[in-house]
């Protein structure tokens, strides 16, 4: 067994000491398991040698779409030519699993979460074991996705440095047997300001540090007045977004309570980075992400 002292760098040493029983998982029924199936990746302890395969995994780079994720990859891909293996192929490793697209490219994983929390904590309880089973070292764990901006204009990229829940608290509600299990929903704030810093002043977008707001529906939990149904005024959601405004929310998404309460539970060093695709404060409707990104 191997403690996790480098691993968990955004918990407190008294954190560590109780919630640590191996590297990013505590689960004492996986280690006395003989075996274990990630079925939404197709990839087990016994069919597969994970070490080798994922062992030097560095980055864990997540986002809603396959194909966003696959684009991700390629772009890797044409980077770092000079440093991968001559006709090194791209391949979606996930393979008859068909639930996620995930690909690998070097040092990085690119894989798909689908839309919502419940999506994406299936995917980051398996990638979370599957680093466990690969003994992979001090991976970071990066959620590339959209969101709503909330006075910012679309473009903008958003980088969060905390996570709102609907309760307006920083904790992510886990219903556990029948119980509400509350666990924070902590990022890295050191990572999220070294990624800021790598915003250029030439970039013809704005880069912003601020907490995002996690809903869990795309319309009526968003105060969208576009929905199949809608029983409040534009009056009753602008007040609820200058709210959010006041608190220091910046976007809103839907995956960033989970995400960032599951990484942090792992001892993972994580950020979340979004494009807005529009401005909540200026409409609902997003017509056309082609228009805004060319
Ligand atoms: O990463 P993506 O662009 O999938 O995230 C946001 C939040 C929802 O999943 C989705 C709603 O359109 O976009
Ligand atoms: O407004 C938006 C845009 C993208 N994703 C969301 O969850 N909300």
């Amino acid at each position: 067994m191997v403690l996790a002292s480098e691993s968990c760098g955004c918990m407190s040493t008294a954190q560590q000491s109780s919630q640590c029983i191996t590297n990013f998982i505590r689960n004492p029924h996986i280690l006395a398991m003989e075996e274990d199936y990630l079925y939404h990746l197709g990839l087990g302890t016994k069919t597969h040698d994970l070490p080798a395969m994922f062992g030097d995994v560095k980055f864990v780079i997540v986002g809603g779409t396959p194909k966003r994720m696959e684009s991700l990859a390629k772009y890797f891909m044409h980077e770092m030519k000079a440093k991968l293996p001559i006709g090194t192929q791209l391949s979606d490793i996930t393979g008859a699993a068909e639930r996620y697209s995930m690909y690998k490219v070097g040092p990085i994983i690119c894989v798909n979460h689908g839309m919502g929390n419940p999506s994406i904590s299936i995917l980051l309880h398996e990638l979370i074991k599957l680093m466990y089973h690969a003994k992979c070292k001090n991976p970071v764990f990066i959620r590339l996705g959209t969101c709503g901006g909330l006075g910012v204009p679309g473009g903008t990229v958003v980088i969060s440095d905390g996570v709102l829940n609907d309760k307006l608290n920083a904790e992510h509600e886990f219903k556990i047997l029948g119980n509400i299990v509350a666990r924070p929903t902590k990022l890295d704030v050191n990572l999220a300001q070294e990624l800021k810093s790598l915003a250029n002043l030439s970039d013809d977008y704005q880069t912003v540090v601020g907490k995002t707001y996690c809903a869990d529906d795309f319309y009526e939990g968003q105060g969208r007045l576009d929905g199949a149904f809608c029983d409040y005024k534009e009056a009753d959601k602008m007040k609820w977004l200058n709210m959010l405004r006041q608190k220091g929310v910046v976007n809103i998404e839907m995956e960033s309570s989970m995400f960032a309460a599951l990484t942090n539970q792992a001892g993972v060093r994580a950020a979340i980075i979004c494009a807005a695709i529009l401005n909540r404060l200026d409409g609902d409707q997003v017509c056309s992400i082609n228009e805004l990104f060319g």
